[in-house]
């Protein structure tokens, strides 16, 4: 995957992490304050330097604070942050100088294994920077003094950030064939319904939630064509596992649908519609993705009549009604043979064109039984329509005023374009615009 290096700033609480972040990024996005513990949450910053991007994160002050929960997911974080990190910049304080806690952070940041600069701040003028040298002792080469506050020395810092960064990556040769996410939140079966997919035991599967950490693309040859399964570590619910790599799980699924033609958004049918799973279908929605709802573990129900069952489904998912439901077990592997010809299906609809003519025809004959809108005495009139783009398929619509389109009115065309042409499990793009743009 081609994401950008991330930088993270470690060091104990009131060092100067956020006045240091506010001070590279030329902004005041981070808040400071005397009080010690201030930065609690992560941010994470876009930078460029130099030419090179990468992504510049604040973590919490490394404290063993009274209220124990809180420290202990704040260092979570902290490790999660450095887990995820290409360089990591150990701040430390010229002021109040080498504190035994420096040491403990050392010894975590050494486990890490990752190019570390140590830049020892407040360091405000000649006489405090020569402090500085008593942070040899952490054993990350020499020092560099700052001061986060005044702006010394935060241009070498960020060139020997700089140096520190891995070579940018090689562009990723993407494997052909139909790409096929697979998301969903943890344990609803991902790993399962991944292994039954390429029939054998690639990944490892466990009843504790959180298995599957990182993403890995699995090429599959099908008689309907090649296609590549993205894995994705479950989109977690918060609180639920081991804070800070939970984030960092949802950020890698939804960086799985961005690279995904179709999704598999996996249900559990003991419990199918959580707002985690309508958020991860909302979002591959949102991305113009082919939409198929995986409803797992099927074996599990009493009632084999689904019925009812898809009824209350399709009400949930309103707002998706054209995805495909499709019912299975990977477990026993009922169902599992018409997902990739589903999928195949849905990449055909999202590839279609229609042709102009066919399309203007189409609206012609909608706006004849269905009176269009109209505001004060004016009245829409579509004046041409033309597909610009596929997967997922975009239409443009040029009409007299694109104020009067409601949203009831764009819903009957689609309405009306779906029964006609099909494009079942995918999104639609509509615009309108106003003649002459
Ligand atoms: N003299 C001096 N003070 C600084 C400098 N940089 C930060 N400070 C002060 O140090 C205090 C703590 O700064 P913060 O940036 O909030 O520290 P932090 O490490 O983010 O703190 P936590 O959120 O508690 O982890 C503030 O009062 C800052 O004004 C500096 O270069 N020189
Ligand atoms: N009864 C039944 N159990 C299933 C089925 N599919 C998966 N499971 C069980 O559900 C649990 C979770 O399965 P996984 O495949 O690890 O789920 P996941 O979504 O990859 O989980 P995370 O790694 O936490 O994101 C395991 O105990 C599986 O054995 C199924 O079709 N029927």
């Amino acid at each position: 995957m081609n994401s950008l290096p991330s930088v993270a700033i470690v060091g104990r609480q009131n060092v100067g992490k956020s006045t240091l972040l506010n001070r590279l990024t030329g902004k005041r996005t981070a808040i400071t304050e005397d009080l010690p513990g201030t930065t609690r949450d992560r941010l994470h910053v876009p930078m460029n330097h130099a030419g090179r991007d990468f992504i510049l994160v604040d973590t919490g002050g490394m404290e063993n604070l009274p209220q124990e929960a809180i420290a202990r997911s704040v260092n979570d974080q902290v490790r999660a942050a450095m887990k995820e990190a290409a360089v990591i910049v150990f701040l430390v304080d010229a002021q109040s100088g080498l504190a035994p806690l420096d040491h403990e952070i050392a010894d975590e940041i050494r486990r890490a294994g990752k190019p570390v600069v140590v830049a020892v701040n407040k360091a405000d003028n000649p006489r405090l920077a020569l402090h500085g040298a008593e942070f040899h002792a952490l054993g990350f080469g020499e020092p560099m003094p700052i001061s986060a506050y005044h702006g010394r020395g935060v241009e070498d810092l960020l060139d020997r950030i700089f140096e520190l960064l891995p070579e940018p990556e090689a562009a990723v040769v993407e494997k052909p064939g139909l790409r096929i996410a697979i998301a969903g939140r943890a344990n609803v079966g991902k790993s399962s319904l991944l292994n039954a997919l390429t029939g054998e035991e690639r990944t490892i599967v466990s009843p504790i939630p959180g298995t599957t950490r990182d993403s890995i693309d699995t090429a599959i040859d099908t008689p309907q064509g090649s296609v590549v399964l993205i894995d994705t570590a479950g989109i977690r619910r918060r609180g639920r596992v081991e804070p800070g790599v939970e984030e960092y799980s949802v950020i890698r699924s939804l960086n799985a649908i961005d690279r995904a033609d179709i999704v598999l958004v996996v249900l559990d049918a003991i419990e199918p519609a959580t707002s985690q799973d309508t958020h991860i279908a909302g979002y591959a929605r949102d991305q113009g993705r082919g939409l198929i709802l995986v409803v797992n573990k099927i074996d599990l129900l009493e009632n084999k009549d689904m019925t009812e069952f898809d009824r209350n489904m399709a009400a949930r998912f309103k707002f998706i009604p054209y995805a495909q439901r499709l019912y299975l077990s990977a477990r026993t592997g009922d169902g599992i043979d018409r997902v990739i010809p589903a999928a195949f299906d849905i990449q055909a609809q999202r590839s279609h064109r229609i042709p102009t003519p066919e399309l203007n025809s189409l609206v012609r004959q909608a706006l004849a039984k269905h009176s269009p809108p109209s505001a004060g005495g004016k009245l829409l009139k579509v004046l041409y329509a033309t597909q610009v783009g596929v997967c997922p398929p975009e239409i443009v619509f040029f009409v007299n005023d694109p104020k009067l389109v409601h949203f009831s009115f764009q819903r009957f065309l689609e309405n009306r374009l779906r029964e006609v042409f099909g494009f079942s499990g995918t999104p639609i793009k509509f615009t309108f615009k106003s003649r002459g743009e």
